[in-house]
């Protein structure tokens, strides 16, 4: 298989592209197939995605909170994230769908139930999404696994990449990749650091490096290419216009079409056979305007940016009490899960610091945890 074959370094000349269908199918299985077909026309090897138990990724409080959004399929988050999630039997659909007519098939596994779920289904390998990076106990369960992950970065900071590094090693699972990505819909020209890219494949030399954009439009993500990356996701639709909070920065068919060609170009030309140009070589090579000189700006460090805050408060994890907890009770790890909460509590990469303390006030069953109810 061409992802593995570029994870274990024995081709260099090739980039895996998967076309992120994501929730973009308006909830209808019809379209996801339509969408399915049309990802396969333009060239990827992979459409995706991305599989909940909406009950294991959200506490109670983060589905009963309105929505109110115009990309809002119902009045709750809950109903809402119902309304776009594809039951299991769906799921077996659209995989021997994308068999049949041979386009890789996957999904994101956004909490345990869902990883258990894509193992069954047999996928290729599993995407761990951007909100998911610093939910340790999710990746250690996956890296465990043995099954192929491909992990995105956005609204996380280097410390956690070395984390998700350091858990892929312990669990000697060496078919893993990195997308740099930044969690924000669309992402500024300027927030899109792509010098993250080299800095990644500097700092872990022997992982695959790939790129998740949000960005409007294709010429970044034939940039992220050149400055490394060996896989790329891109959102993709039907019509950018339509209702829902990713269609606007998701490609069309003709846009996939295009940045599949360019790629495809780079292979014929053989320009990937340097892993990574420098930035005013890849804006030499592509023409590149103020845009791509914006996405290019030398950066030192992976912080979590202004621009993924919006992002982190609405999907990103917390710690949550699995049950109720008396007063004074020390949390061990069965006490605890990683769930989106509402309000938020103590980030999920700060899990393993949480256990052992002890606790002044009771907590309810999905309640989050949060500083003031720990003893100091
Ligand atoms: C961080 C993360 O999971 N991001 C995903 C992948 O990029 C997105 O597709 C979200 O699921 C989507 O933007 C959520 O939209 P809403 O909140 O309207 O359902
Ligand atoms: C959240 C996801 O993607 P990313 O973090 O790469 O945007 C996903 O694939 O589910």
């Amino acid at each position: 298989m061409l992802l593995l074959d570029i994870m274990s370094k024995n081709v260099t000349n090739e980039v895996y592209i998967i076309a992120e269908i994501g929730q973009n199918h308006q909830g209808s299985v019809d379209t996801a197939k339509l969408m399915i077909l049309e990802a396969k026309k333009a060239g990827c090897h992979c459409v995706k995605f991305q599989k909940s138990d909406l009950k294991a990724k959200f506490a109670r409080s983060a589905l009963e909170r309105n929505y109110i959004s115009d990309h809002a399929w119902a009045k709750t988050y809950g109903e809402h994230k119902e309304y776009l999630e594809f039951s299991k039997d769906q799921y077996r659909q659209l995989q021997a769908y994308s068999k049949a007519i041979e386009i890789d098939f996957t999904a994101s596994a956004m909490d345990e139930q869902s990883l258990d779920f894509l193992v069954e289904l047999k996928v290729p390998f599993i995407k761990i999404g951007s909100g998911d990076a610093n939910n340790f106990p999710l990746l250690i369960k996956a890296a465990a696994m043995m099954i192929p992950l491909v992990i995105s970065t956005g609204m996380q900071t280097m410390q956690t990449v070395d984390k998700i590094v350091e858990i892929m090693n312990q669990a000697g699972n060496n078919n893993f990749a990195l997308m740099h990505c930044v969690s924000s819909y669309p992402t500024a020209y300027g927030d899109c650091n792509l010098r993250m890219i080299p800095a990644l494949m500097t700092r872990f030399p022997n992982v695959t490096i790939g790129y998740s954009g949000h960005e409007l439009g294709q010429s970044i993500t034939k940039a992220a290419v050149l400055a490394g990356a060996r896989i790329v996701e891109r959102h993709f639709t039907l019509d950018k216009t339509q209702k829902g909070s990713d269609h606007r920065c998701s490609l069309e068919p003709r846009e996939l079409l295009c940045l599949i060609e360019g790629i495809n170009q780079f292979k014929v030309n053989q320009t990937l056979c340097n892993p990574s140009y420098s930035s005013n070589e890849i804006i030499q090579m592509l023409d590149g305007d103020d845009d791509l000189k914006a996405s290019l700006i030398e950066i030192t460090q992976k912080e979590i940016l202004q621009c993924e805050l919006a992002c982190r408060c609405k999907l990103g994890k917390s710690v949550v009490a699995a049950r109720q907890l008396e007063k004074g009770h020390i949390l061990q790890s069965v006490d605890l899960c990683i769930k989106v909460s509402e309000p938020s509590g103590i980030t999920a990469e700060k899990y393993f610091d949480v256990i052992g303390m002890q606790l002044i006030c009771g907590v309810d069953e999905d309640e989050a945890i949060t500083e003031n109810v720990l003893m100091t």
